[in-house]
């Protein structure tokens, strides 16, 4: 097998690229391409290694053709179009600790550098001024510092804020208050926070609410004289109204590492007074960057070469261990979706998932996405793991997982039902031996079946002279049966024929089987 091809188009720590060899990757390091060229060859490679300058658009992800898994060697994930990535069936995976120390001691370091307006200072005394008179700072001891985003980075920031004697609030939605009192901090609301906080940092993903946070409004009816730290995300900040603030001493003074817009080059806010930044180096710190370099390379290699899924956005985890043991599970649990998806009629709203034995004791998400992938190859060609829960919640299926504890006939099975208009329609599976995915019950009938390739399903009367019928119908169009598998519901009455071909049956052949004397129903499924 060949393989995989890795790109890293950002600037990346070599170890990236040294991992990705290691564990059995091809990989090419391109840094600084223009969208246009990205284009252009992202079509050969099966991963992309990204810090936060590559911009993975719906326009590079539809020239991904063959693309897998997108690996970001750090935290934020904005500058990717994860729903459309989603759809495409592509992975998206961050490291979300390797650089939040560093990010944290970057917003503590602003906030030193503000209180004592260090940069400035250093400006003018290397320009030969020594304008000692000209500064005045203000201590941090005792003062309230205000974390708006109290997880990962925001945490570390109180830790850190806490050793300089800081009184530490936070706005966090999402904070606990058993988490608040773990932290030593007071969880407050917005205003609340804003009307007592000397300093603001901001710690929080830039989403449809963080947007904006501190808006015009915010600022100018916070504490005067408040200082504004923001190693988070631009965006989060109104700019032009900050700068409206730092001139009017509403804001006494900002640090932003980041902007709404990047690379910022010509910032109105350069112009501000008591404004401080950096271009984007919260991350930048030698440890941080081999921390995400060997994260991200081995969490992608992860997936490339063994399956194992970690720190992804947008599928559940699988670790590189589950992996081999939830292999042959997923291949049974995604033919039995893609079984009730080519023979159940009409518009499917429901469809439930149902584990036991050793199968109840497995991860079910990874089970549940499987079934989800065979079952929604019904609506398109291109479903897989990643995509199949997306385009399931777009078309409101309702998808239930349950787990039994009780002993079946089976060691293990999964079992998946659909809701139709004649009602509930299912099929169970089980595994032989540890690898070996078998059908055992279609529709209320027990059978034992491999699903694999070109299949005839026929449902007929259980009367004698039909199995040599269709043998000879099917020989008479020089079509093999590879395997023969049946079963009945009771003597006499309804029984299922599942044949695999060594070929795909026609038009014509269909026509010709559907007219056999006893068919009730027959169908061409493939595999
Ligand atoms: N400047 C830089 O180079 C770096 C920037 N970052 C950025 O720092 C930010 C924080 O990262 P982490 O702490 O690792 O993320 P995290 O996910 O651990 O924490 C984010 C916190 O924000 C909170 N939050 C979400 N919505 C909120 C809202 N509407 N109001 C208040 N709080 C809200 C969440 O509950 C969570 O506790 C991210 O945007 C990340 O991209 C991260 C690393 C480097
Ligand atoms: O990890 C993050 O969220 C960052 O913002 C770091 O960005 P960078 O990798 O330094 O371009």
């Amino acid at each position: 097998m060949s393989k995989p091809k890795v790109l890293i188009s950002d600037k990346m720590d070599p170890n990236a690229a040294r991992i990705f060899e290691e564990r059995g990757c091809e990989v090419d390091v391109k840094p600084g391409m223009t969208p246009d060229e990205l284009k252009g060859v992202i079509g050969d490679y099966h991963g992309l290694a990204i810090r936060s300058s590559t911009k993975v658009t719906p326009d590079i992800l539809d020239a991904a053709t063959n693309l897998k898994v997108i690996g970001r060697a750090g935290i934020g994930v904005d500058n990717v179009d994860v729903p459309y990535a989603s759809g495409k069936g592509v992975v998206v995976m961050n490291t979300p600790f390797g650089n939040s120390i560093t990010t944290a001691e970057h917003a503590i370091a602003m906030m030193m550098a503000l209180a004592r307006q260090i940069p400035d200072a250093n400006t003018r005394t290397k320009a030969g001024e020594w304008p000692k008179k000209d500064f005045m700072g203000v201590e941090v001891t005792a003062k309230t510092l205000g974390l708006i985003g109290a997880g990962n980075i925001g945490s570390i920031v109180a830790s850190r804020a806490q050793g300089l004697r800081m009184k530490v609030i936070a706005y966090d939605p999402f904070l606990t208050e058993d988490r608040a009192i773990e932290l030593g901090i007071e969880k407050v609301d917005l205003d609340t926070l804003l009307s007592r906080a000397d300093f603001v940092t901001l710690h929080t993903p830039l989403t449809d609410e963080t947007r904006n946070i501190l808006s015009r409004e915010r600022l100018e009816n916070a504490k005067p004289g408040i200082r504004i730290v923001n190693c988070a995300r631009g965006g989060l900040i109104d700019e032009v109204a900050l700068k409206d603030c730092l001139e009017s001493g509403q804001v006494a003074g900002a640090a932003l590492d980041v902007f709404a817009e990047e690379p910022a080059t010509d910032n109105p806010l350069f112009d501000a007074p008591n404004f401080i930044c950096t271009p984007h180096l919260g991350a930048s710190t030698t440890e941080a960057q081999v921390n995400v370099a060997l994260q991200v390379a081995e969490q992608m290699a992860d997936y490339l070469v063994n399956g194992g899924v970690t720190n992804a956005l947008n599928m559940p985890s699988l670790s590189a261990e589950e992996a081999p043991k939830l292999r042959p599970y997923m291949a049974l649990a995604e033919k039995l979706g893609s079984l009730v998806g080519q023979l159940a009629h009409g518009s499917l709203t429901k469809i439930s998932i149902e584990r036991e034995g050793a199968a109840a004791e497995l991860n079910g998400k990874p089970i549940t996405g499987a079934v989800l992938a065979g079952f929604m190859r019904r609506y398109s060609d291109t479903v897989n793991m990643v995509n199949a829960p997306y385009l399931a919640k777009e078309r409101g299926l309702d998808v239930s997982e349950i787990r039994h504890d009780r002993e079946g006939a089976f060691n293990t099975l999964i079992r998946v039902t659909v809701e139709t208009s004649s009602g509930p329609r299912s099929v169970a599976g089980t595994l032989f031996g540890t690898q070996s995915p078998r059908l055992v019950e279609i529709f209320g009938i027990g059978i034992e079946a491999e699903l694999d390739g070109d299949m005839l399903y026929v449902v007929n009367d259980d009367k004698p002279g039909f199995i040599g019928r269709i043998g000879t119908m099917l020989g008479g169009h020089g079509i093999n049966i590879g395997t023969f598998n049946l079963g009945r519901r009771d003597a006499g009455g309804e029984a299922v024929l599942l044949l695999s071909l060594d070929e795909h049956p026609g038009a014509e052949i269909m026509t010709e089987a559907e007219k056999l004397e006893g068919v009730k129903t027959v169908k061409a499924l493939r595999f």
